[in-house]
């Protein structure tokens, strides 16, 4: 039995969705414990445990302590058994925080699949599902995985709802060596729903403006709809790197739009590869990619130390982390 501390680094619900995965991956069972210590509520919230709920069923796995506030959790796998799924997270827990967990074991696991997840798509301290996409995603397609994902509709704080889905057609990950890429043109998505129009437009006209302040050439889509919930954000990007900015109520559009911006300027500056985000969430895949995956960060984050702890204690000496450069040998 692997033991995680959940207190370890960061000490949020990453270290618990790193554990899950690699537990599904490697078929070990995990106890983690001391889960998010760290945070004013400590133990699992609704959305983690919806994230654990669904790798049980996915992993034919058994789980014990699972209950809003358990700061303890074992999990003991069986063998993935790729199938269509339907999850509903309910409210606005995000969807891109799920997929963590999921997609590395799916993706390993290398046969076809639907997943079908409501949820939120565009929420605070986690990626957009832009972010998935355009800078994780294209990430894992160089890596030689083959899926889709298609935005059924956007589902925001705090009501939800949003909707997307993933098919997965092959997940034969190779590791490769990323180089820092020079960024020509930043592109990005601008949105609102159930807002005006302006709002999406005027986030976007923000953003550029402060790019072209800064010598930078953009192009970035307006998206308006109407749904089931009611927010605005903007996601920017550029080859590994990426910036999101979320609408909030007295939260002028152009705050939104430029806040974007300057996150991008900041990371597109620096000398890391990976922008800081990208850098722990690529670690997982790194692991079930044949090889060795390199990649520099602008920074060393506490979750991309706390992911090293993780995979670590699973497959020891699989990540080595050097100055600002990360490597993953692949199992
Ligand atoms: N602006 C952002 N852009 C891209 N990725 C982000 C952004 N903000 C957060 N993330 C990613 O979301 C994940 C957040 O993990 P973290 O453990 O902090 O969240 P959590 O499950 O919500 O936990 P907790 O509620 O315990 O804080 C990390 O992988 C981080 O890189």
């Amino acid at each position: 039995m692997i033991r995680i501390d959940g207190s370890y680094g960061e000490g949020g619900g990453q270290i618990l969705r790193s554990s899950i995965a690699l537990s599904c991956i490697t078929g070990e069972d995990v106890e983690i414990y001391n889960i998010r210590a760290s945070r004013p509520k400590p133990g699992l919230a609704a959305q983690h445990l919806k994230g654990i709920e669904t790798a049980k069923m996915l992993c034919n796995g058994r789980v014990e302590g699972l209950r809003v506030g358990s700061t303890r959790v074992v999990f003991r796998p069986g063998k993935i058994r790729v199938r269509d799924l339907k999850v509903d997270i309910g409210t606005a827990g995000s969807i891109t925080l799920l997929l963590q967990t999921i997609m590395p074991p799916l993706l390993h696991a290398g046969r076809e699949c639907r997943i079908e997840i409501t949820g939120g798509t565009d929420v605070k301290w986690s990626p957009s599902v832009d972010y998935f996409v355009f800078v994780l995603g294209d990430v894992l397609k160089e890596m030689g995985a083959e899926f889709e994902i298609e935005l059924i509709r956007r589902g925001y704080y705090p009501k939800g709802g949003g909707k997307i889905i993933v098919k997965i057609f092959s997940g034969e990950l190779k590791g490769i060596k990323f180089r820092r890429a020079e960024c020509s043109t930043v592109r990005g998505i601008s949105h609102c729903s159930n807002l005006p129009e302006h709002v999406a437009e005027r986030q976007a006209k923000s953003a550029e403006e402060v790019l072209r302040e800064h010598g930078v050439l953009s192009e970035i889509k307006t998206e308006v709809r109407r749904g089931v919930s009611t927010g605005s954000g903007i996601t920017l990007f550029c080859k590994y790197k990426g910036s999101v900015s979320y609408g909030e109520k007295g939260k002028p559009a152009e705050r939104v739009g430029g806040e974007a911006a300057l996150e991008i300027l900041r990371e597109i500056g620096s000398q890391g590869a990976f922008d800081r985000h990208l850098a722990d969430q690529v670690m997982i895949p790194g692991v079930i990619a044949r090889g060795v995956t390199e990649y520099s960060s602008t920074e060393i984050t506490k979750h991309i130390l706390s992911n090293a702890y993780v995979i670590n204690s699973f497959i020891d000496g699989s990540v080595e982390i050097r100055d600002d450069i990360i490597r993953i040998s692949g199992i």
